[in-house]
């Protein structure tokens, strides 16, 4: 489902996507583009728990790297003319997902998993939950965790898109949108 904004008007945007499509990577060049605060979610967390994602999960478990997202989440979407990059698993909670499409605009970027598999490499050591899964495991993951971001207002398909590529055709959507 698509739901298409009125206008952008001062609101913030969220990038949503599986594990390493380039939320944060995007994001950030987004950001500098627009003139924009970048805020990558997933690092705030790792700012405040003063260790990386991989250990707060170890150490602390999953449950509580949750609770923290939420609350940064819900904290950060309420302000305006940021950029957000939320994590892979933000859009599991609810709660998130309707604050973010209430509050902000929700942009999905979307990789085949064809073109997502080629960059498991780079990803794998720092994304806890991607640990210890078959490829086939992970390609259930990915086509399952495609259900949590079908509610977004905007969706970039970034197939063989360089990073420079997406993010002009994305500064130039929000340009026209607004
Ligand atoms: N368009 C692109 N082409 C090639 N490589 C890319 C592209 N976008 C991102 N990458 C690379 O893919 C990897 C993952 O990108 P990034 O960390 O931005 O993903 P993410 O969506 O933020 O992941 P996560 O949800 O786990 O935080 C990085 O090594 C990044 O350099
Ligand atoms: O998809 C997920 O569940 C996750 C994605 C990452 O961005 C991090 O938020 C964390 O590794 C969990
Ligand atoms: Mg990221």
């Amino acid at each position: 489902m698509t739901n298409k904004p009125s206008s952008l008007n001062n609101k913030s945007i969220v990038f949503i996507g599986f594990m390493g499509v380039g939320k944060t990577t995007i994001g950030e060049a987004v950001a500098k583009k627009l003139n924009r605060d970048f805020i990558d979610i997933d690092q705030e967390i790792e700012k405040e728990f003063q260790i990386s994602t991989t250990e707060i999960f170890n150490i602390y478990g999953e449950k509580v790297f949750r609770e923290k997202e939420k609350a940064l989440i819900s904290e950060y979407c309420k302000c305006p003319e940021k950029i957000i990059s939320v994590g892979g698993g933000a859009f599991l909670q609810d709660e998130i997902k309707n604050l973010c499409l209430s509050e902000c605009i929700v942009i999905y970027l979307h990789l085949s998993w064809e073109a997502w598999k080629e960059r498991l490499d780079l990803i794998i050591d720092s994304r806890p939950v991607l640990k210890g899964r078959t490829l086939e495991e992970t390609e259930q993951l990915f086509y399952t965790r495609q259900n949590i971001y079908a509610s977004h207002h905007l969706k970039v398909e970034t197939d063989q898109l360089t990073v420079d590529e997406i993010t002009d055709r994305i500064v130039d959507l929000i340009q026209k949108t607004q």
